[in-house]
């Protein structure tokens, strides 16, 4: 049996989606969290898994968990072995990567991760693989490398010449959309726009309408000084881009909230008030959402031409090695994924 590329207008309905899993840093938790969800019954009932990292770091981690799995090496569009105990690894490197620091952030590590990403895109590009799940990968590690992105978010849009894309972070009752991501929080206001935050709220809507089927979403747009700026006592973003931005989107029908105190919003969001809520940056939104739900939050990417889902977690180098990292996250990745693939599926044959 060979990886091809899918069929689009004969999608097979009874087929389960083949997701490409990638390695994230091979010096973080990524080959862990990924060999102990393989080992894991549930992730061969949603998914043909397909890991695209390195084979000896995948091998060595299986071995040191004492798992009974077998790493399987998979070469582009050939065979894969989808039987429980094994693992198909399509490992892209040209030369197995060498020895390397595990829990520290280095150039040759950081490189691998952007070669796995990279491979993944192109097979989804392909229709060879129905979506992507990334394990994490090191930011300071990918810029030693030269690959100067924040994250995959920004990497994937300009791999795949995403017309208007971003993050989204989804766990326990909360879905969050961010309009900034990795930015110095100093830098936040001058990058705060009209239109970004237009685009943040657009993308939230797209989310929940077509991957949540929810007709008419309540998005809560955060304001971002404390009690929304107070007038303008502390702060004008609220006045000056948040408010005609959320104006502007209610205009077009969406029912947007005007800017609301973040300390509240994300309670009420949390009670079922808003089903979804637009955050002006990356700990707005997620210290609430890694309170609640830490470990089995998951990281989708709305508006790519391709699925991308990710962990909610990073490369956790204080843990590496140790055994504890837990896999939690990684399968709701890979279940939320799935049932994007499922459902465009579907889409297509009805
Ligand atoms: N999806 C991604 O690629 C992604 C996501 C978040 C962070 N990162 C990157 O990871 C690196 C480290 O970031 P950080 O230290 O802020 O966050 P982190 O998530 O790596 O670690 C934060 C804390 O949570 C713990 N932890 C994380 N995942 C865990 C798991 N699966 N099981 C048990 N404990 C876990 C860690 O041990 C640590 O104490 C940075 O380079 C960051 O940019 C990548
Ligand atoms: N902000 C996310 C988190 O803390 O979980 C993560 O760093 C996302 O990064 P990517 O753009 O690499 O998905």
């Amino acid at each position: 049996m060979k990886l091809q590329p899918n069929k689009p207008n004969k999608p097979n309905k009874q087929e389960k989606p083949l997701l490409g899993i990638t390695m994230g840093d091979p010096a973080g938790i990524g080959p862990e969290v990924i060999t102990k969800a393989m080992a894991s019954r549930t992730l061969r009932t949603i998914c043909r898994p397909l890991v695209i990292g390195s084979m000896p770091v995948l091998e060595r981690t299986i071995k040191s968990l004492k798992l009974t799995l077998k790493a399987v090496p998979v070469k582009d569009h050939e065979a894969m072995p989808l039987s429980q105990g094994t693992v198909a690894v399509l490992d892209p490197l040209e030369a197995p990567l060498g020895r390397f620091s595990p829990g520290v952030a280095a150039a040759e590590t950081g490189a691998a991760s952007v070669s796995f990403i990279k491979k993944a895109v192109t097979l989804a590009q392909l229709g060879c693989i129905d979506g992507i799940v990334t394990a994490p990968i090191n930011k300071e590690a990918i810029n030693l490398a030269g690959c100067h992105y924040p994250g995959h978010t920004e990497l994937l849009a300009d791999l795949t010449q995403a017309k208007e894309s971003g993050m989204m972070i989804v766990g326990g009752p909360l879905r969050i959309m961010f309009v900034t991501t990795h930015v110095a929080i100093k830098d936040l206001p001058g990058l705060l726009t009209q239109d970004k935050i237009e685009k943040g709220i657009r993308l939230a809507q797209l989310a929940l309408t077509q991957l949540y089927g929810i007709r008419k979403p309540k998005i809560g747009v955060a304001a971002l000084n404390p009690h929304a700026g107070e007038h303008g006592l502390f702060g004008d973003e609220e006045a000056r881009v948040i408010l005609p931005a959320a104006r502007a989107a209610q205009a077009q029908g969406i029912l947007a909230s005007d800017p609301l105190p973040a300390d509240t919003l994300f309670g009420k969001a949390a009670k079922g008030q808003y089903d979804g809520v637009v955050a002006m940056y990356h700990d707005q939104g997620l210290i609430p959402l890694k309170l609640v739900a830490f470990g089995t939050c998951v990281n989708l990417t709305v508006g790519l031409p391709i699925i991308r889902t990710s962990v909610d977690h990073g490369t956790a180098f204080d843990i590496v090695g140790k055994g504890i990292a837990d896999p939690g996250s990684l399968l709701e990745a890979v279940k939320l994924a799935a049932k994007i693939a499922n459902g465009r599926k579907s889409a297509r044959s009805s």
